[in-house]
Parts: structure tokens; C-alpha cells; sequence
């Protein structure tokens, strides 16, 4: 018995376009709201939301039971981080602020056992391997593993083609509002710079064979971004859908 199949890894891998929101609220319980509402995939925000490895572990079991890929979002590409995110069971990965062909390759490796790479074995304890209920466990995860690097500097895009090409990176995710910050327009991810260069560089992944992906709540920006080649497209964020429409409503039944 191998290691559970990585639909989307595969999905993916052929070209197909996907979407998904990001989950902020690092909580089961509206996690598994969310996968009731028939998005590709969900990812689950250990950067910014404030996450710990048990609240990961709830979320991405609630997910998982669903028709939605669960993804984790590590805080940096530590490699314990991501050792821990796969053992609790998430096997796509979201890594972010990747520079350079060498941090994308030292995170390639650590996503995967010897002698691709350099993951720690701890299968027995680990809910991936179902406690080790799944004997092959260890033989067949590393085919399964869906690792997206983010790239969102300037530096980033300099090195671009040479991270896209790095074995064992499934795909680059541009990251509008970090790239714009380090544009010089901080706070700005729709300014006519920062949408082009994400437009060029996820025509860029595409041409290379690789996921490209995305997070925008413009629906033109949306659009456009998959007419460039994007196919891992985030289109929405948990907290601020909530927040905006309890404000709306409070405007609306405000008393005075
Ligand atoms: O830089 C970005 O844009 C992202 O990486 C997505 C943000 O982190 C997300 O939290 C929305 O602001």
C-alpha cells in the first residue's frame, strides 16, 4: 500500500488550471467550512495567520476528507518546518520568499527522503504514513510531494528561470504583494509594474513545463493572469471574505 496519490500534484503537472482561497482563520472548524464550498485546492496560511504545527495538523485533516487539496504554507523554508508540515500529512507544500536556484534546491531536498533528499525519517509517529498503517510509506512518498516555491523580489525574478528548472520543484507561485513592496510600491499589488512582471513571469513557468500561480481578488486580474499561463490561481482569502461582509452588513443594520 503506497503513499496516498497527490491528485492535485498530477492535475498540475498536466497543464490543468486550478483554484483555491487561502485559509487565514487557523481554525478545523471553518477549514472545514471552506471545503464544503468545492474549490480545487485550500491553503492553509502558517506564514500569516497564526498557526501552530496542531492547528496545521486539524486543518489539513478536515481538508483532506474533502474534495479540496489541502496545502500548507510554511513561514520560511526551514527545513525542520517543512519536515514537520509533511509528517502531520500535507503533501503540497507552499514555500515562501525563495531567492535564488540553491535556496530552491536545498528546499526540494528537504521535502524528500535519501537519496533524493534529506527529509527526517519519522514515518512511525507521523500521521502521513497513517502511524505507519501504510507500509510503503517511506518507498513511495517522495513521488507524492508537491512542492511551490514563491518568488516574490526583485532578486527572485533575476533568477527565475534557473528556480523554475530545479528538480523537484512542481511550481513558482508569484507573490503580489511582497513583490510589490520590494518594487517600491508597498501595499500596491495592482500597480501597472507589479502586474506585469507577474504576468511575464507566469508566462515564464508555463513555457518552462511548471505550475505558475497566483493570489488576487481582481477578477480581471484573475483573468488575465490565466490567459498569461497561470494554473494555480488563489482568488479569494477566508478572513478578509468574512471581515468585509460582517462590515457590510454592520454598515447596513448600523443603529444612527
Ligand atoms: O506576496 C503575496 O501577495 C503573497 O505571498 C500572498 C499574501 O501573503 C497573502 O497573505 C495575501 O496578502
Amino acid at each position: 500500500m503506497p503513499a496516498p496519490i497527490n491528485h492535485l500534484k498530477h492535475r498540475l503537472a498536466t497543464g490543468e488550471v486550478t483554484h483555491g482561497i487561502w485559509l487565514g482563520l487557523a481554525d478545523p472548524y471553518t477549514a472545514e467550512i471552506a471545503a464544503t464550498a468545492g474549490f480545487d485546492w485550500l491553503l492553509i496560511d502558517g506564514e500569516h495567520a497564526p498557526n501552530d504545527i496542531r492547528s496545521l495538523s486539524a486543518q489539513v485533516a478536515v481538508v483532506a476528507a474533502s474534495d479540496s487539496a489541502p496545502i500548507i504554507r510554511l513561514p520560511d523554508d526551514d527545513p525542520a518546518k517543512i519536515k514537520q508540515a509533511l509528517d502531520i500529512g500535507a503533501q503540497t507544500l507552499l514555500i515562501p520568499m525563495i531567492d535564488s536556484a540553491d535556496q530552491a534546491a536545498r528546499a526540494a531536498r528537504a521535502c524528500r527522503y535519501p537519496p533524493e533528499g534529506f527529509r527526517g525519517v519519522g514515518s512511525a509517529l507521523a500521521r502521513a504514513s497513517r502511524f505507519a498503517a501504510i507500509p510503503d510509506y517511506l518507498a513511495t512518498a517522495n513521488a507524492q510531494i508537491c512542492l511551490i516555491l514563491q518568488v516574490e523580489t526583485r532578486a527572485g525574478l533575476a533568477a527565475l528561470d534557473e528556480i523554475v528548472a530545479t528538480e523537484g520543484v512542481d511550481g513558482v507561485f508569484i507573490g503580489p504583494s511582497d513583490l510589490a513592496a520590494d518594487m517600491g510600491h508597498l501595499g500596491n499589488p495592482g500597480h501597472p509594474e507589479v502586474q506585469a512582471a507577474v504576468l511575464d513571469a507566469m508566462a515564464r513557468i508555463r513555457t518552462a513545463g511548471k505550475a505558475a500561480g497566483v493570489l488576487t481578488t481582481d477578477p480581471d486580474f484573475i483573468e488575465a493572469s490565466k490567459a498569461a499561463g497561470a494554473n494555480f490561481v488563489g482568488v479569494g482569502i477566508d478572513v478578509t471574505l468574512f471581515a468585509q461582509t460582517l462590515r457590510m452588513l454592520g454598515q447596513r443594520y448600523r443603529a444612527g
